[in-house]
């Protein structure tokens, strides 16, 4: 009943069209009940007139033509009220369909990290997809053919009270047993119908997984494992389909069968009263004709109550699957304590004894931490250290949950969401990239002032025209921030340069390629705040220091946070901080870390020893092919001993 009302306001907005097509249901209904009624008169009047009764002089030709009329005229009348339902109902379903997908695609928008943590990509696209169509399905060719049952029905019974209330009351007598048929019907729907529904979530989720993942399934060569586990999914999928499909299967033979039953009552007891056998009940063979066309034409109805009982709790159990989408609320958004004067940051960050856990578990504990504006800060630490998630504390992604992270000594809590993103740029450790151009890739979300805020709960009638994206990237900032990520004289080889298309429907990027266009999307949008992290972790050295060189330009100014493995890299931040197991263990400047001979100065000597070990190996490489090969011989893969040996030599 709930999911219902949060149905309500949807329907609401075509409130008019609804009520519109439920008339003319209703008109269109009446209508085609007519020339039963003409059919009846007909007969009766023919019989009057076989009679030869001067008293009861029968149908003249002139009746039987404007009889005939009645009948062409209520056919045409029922045809255009069709179009008419048509017209208004299916329409409105089609526009309560945008509706609800635009305002679910607002609201999942609106969801935070930690909602698409957890979310399955496959699942949400099964909802945007196959629960939206059910629901529009119930509210429109469900909604119409509820009301055509339901005019049906009244109407009729209404002729059959006024033609001859026994006989109507002999009809009525199989009705309990379809109102029953169909309580156990819709029961058995709904607890059969979501099952369906979540198996078909987890195998979109799972066929997405592997197509997202092609490459880490081929790489393993797991095809057939994944074959076997989708097979699985697949035989589940249908098993549930099937009994779900066994509920509804006998249905329209049952209805069938009641129809015959009320076939059958008719004939028996309306012929006894043609035969005078029921006292004080007559019935005129007009009457009995019109009585047996009507139940006919109930026969439609009847069949579709089930599979209009079916489309409803489908509907249903789809929609409230969608509801469970816009149930859910981003546990970082703007608030009551948020400042809506801030407009603008400098990019001055203090972490104040910051402490993050998930679930009880600490994974950031007591940072204290400044980085005034303008300075870059080197975070470096081994894997799961908590390097990401101190910077995500920044942009919100995650709140900490004790201490405060300010920005220009403002609680990041308290700056709104909207200005703290706009001024930050993240380059993260897996870059993604969307199906466009080279450009519109590095210059994504530069035109994000040219789109309003969506209203939500509002009528398509009355929004504008869809926005088109007629904002030509600019160039000019494009091909700087290319040029300095280092990506510009790769972007000119490619077939169409700038206007390349990238991932399914054009070219496929190197790793390399893939992080310097995040690197130049991040430099374009001119940020206070620019969020490295890891992000060169696929350039060789020689590029990264070119990179680097480049970035310092923009770097004036801007606060910088450089997370990286590379000693090469963090040398140049002004502060640097090692981090383990969610604590900062050291900080200081590059010199002052190598002269503390902790963490950062073995980090160093080991990179060190790795790049004297690369060169010796090249140089004996190199003296290998000019033919003076030297001792002793480069070790192989099976000899790390030997390789040992001599790196400390
Ligand atoms: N949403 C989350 N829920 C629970 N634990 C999380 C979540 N996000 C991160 N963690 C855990 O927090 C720890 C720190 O993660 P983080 O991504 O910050 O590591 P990192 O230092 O950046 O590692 P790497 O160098 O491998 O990228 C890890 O143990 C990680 O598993």
């Amino acid at each position: 009943m709930n999911n219902f009302k949060a149905l309500l306001p949807y329907l609401l907005l075509h409130k008019n069209q609804y009520l519109v097509g439920t008339l003319a249901v209703l008109g269109a209904n009446a209508a085609v009940l007519l020339p039963a009624y003409f059919l009846g008169r007909a007969i009766d009047g023919l019989r009057l007139f076989a009679d030869n009764n001067p008293a009861t002089p029968g149908l003249s030709l002139g009746h039987l033509g404007l009889l005939a009329l009645g009948i062409v005229a209520a056919t045409l009348v029922s045809g255009a009220l069709m179009v008419g339902v048509r017209r208004s109902i299916v329409f409105a379903s089609r526009q309560t369909e945008y509706e609800i997908r635009r305002d679910l695609f607002a609201h999942l928008s609106g969801l935070d990290k930690h909602y698409f943590d957890r979310a399955r990509t496959g699942d949400l696209m099964n909802r945007l997809t196959g629960d939206l169509s059910a629901v529009r399905e119930m509210i429109g060719f469900g909604s119409w053919q509820l009301a055509t049952v339901v005019s049906s029905f009244v109407v009729s019974f209404a002729w059959f009270f006024s033609i001859n209330w026994r006989l109507t009351l002999a009809v009525l007598v199989v009705f309990p047993i379809i109102i029953g048929i169909l309580a156990y019907l819709a029961r058995q729907v709904s607890l059969r119908y979501v099952p369906m529904q979540e198996q078909n979530s987890a195998i979109s989720a799972k066929a997405q997984e592997n197509f997202s993942g092609a490459r880490v399934v081929k790489g393993y060569a797991i095809e057939d494992r994944e074959i076997g586990e989708y097979k699985v999914m697949n035989t589940e999928l249908i098993r549930r389909a099937l009994f779900l499909n066994r509920v509804e299967g006998p249905l329209q033979a049952f209805m069938s069968l009641l129809m015959g039953v009320a076939y059958v009552l008719v004939l028996l007891y309306g012929g006894r009263m043609i035969l005078g056998l029921v006292p004080g009940s007559p019935l005129t063979l007009g009457q009995f004709t019109q009585f047996a066309l009507t139940l006919e034409r109930l026969a439609w109805p009847m069949l579709s109550i089930g599979l209009i009982a079916n489309m409803l709790q489908r509907g249903m159990g789809s929609w409230g699957r969608l509801q469970e989408i816009f149930a859910s609320r981003a546990r970082v958004h703007d608030s009551g304590r948020t400042d809506t004067s801030i407009r603008k940051i400098e990019g001055d960050i203090r972490y104040e004894n910051v402490t993050l856990d998930f679930d009880g578990k600490k994974v950031l504990q007591n940072i204290t931490l400044h980085i005034p504006a303008g300075q870059t800060l080197g975070i470096t630490g081994p894997t799961g250290s908590g390097k990401t998630l101190l910077s995500q504390l920044i942009t919100r992604l995650t709140d900490v949950s004790e201490g405060s992270v300010k920005v220009d000594n403002v609680d990041v809590r308290n700056i709104p969401l909207a200005t703290l993103r706009d001024n930050i740029a993240v380059v993260p450790q897996e870059p993604f990239l969307f199906s466009d151009t080279i450009a519109s890739n590095v210059a994504f979300g530069l035109d994000n002032d040219h789109y309003s805020p969506i209203e939500t709960r509002k009528s398509v009638r009355h929004t504008t025209a869809p926005e088109e994206n007629d904002v030509k990237p600019d160039m000019e900032r494009v091909q700087r921030a290319a040029e300095i990520a280092g990506l510009a004289s790769e972007i000119v080889a490619f077939p169409h340069g700038y206007d390349t298309m990238l991932g399914e429907r054009g070219v496929t990027l190197s790793g390399g390629q893939r992080q310097r266009t995040a690197l130049a999307r991040a430099i374009a949008r001119e940020p206070r705040i620019l969020i490295l992290d890891d992000s060169m972790s696929a350039v060789d050295t020689e590029t990264e220091s070119r990179i680097l060189q480049g970035l310092r330009q923009v770097q004036e100014g801007r606060t910088v946070l450089l997370i990286g493995h590379r000693v090469s890299t963090l040398r140049h931040a002004d502060h640097i901080i090692v981090l383990e197991a969610g604590r900062i263990v050291e900080q200081g400047s590059h010199e002052a870390l190598l002269a503390a001979g902790g963490h950062y100065a073995e980090l160093e000597r080991r990179q060190r020893l790795e790049s004297d070990l690369d060169e010796t190996e090249e140089a004996k490489i190199a003296d290998a092919a000019a033919g003076q090969p030297s001792i002793p011989v480069p070790p192989t893969r099976n000899e790390p001993a030997a390789r040992n040996e001599e790196v400390k030599r």
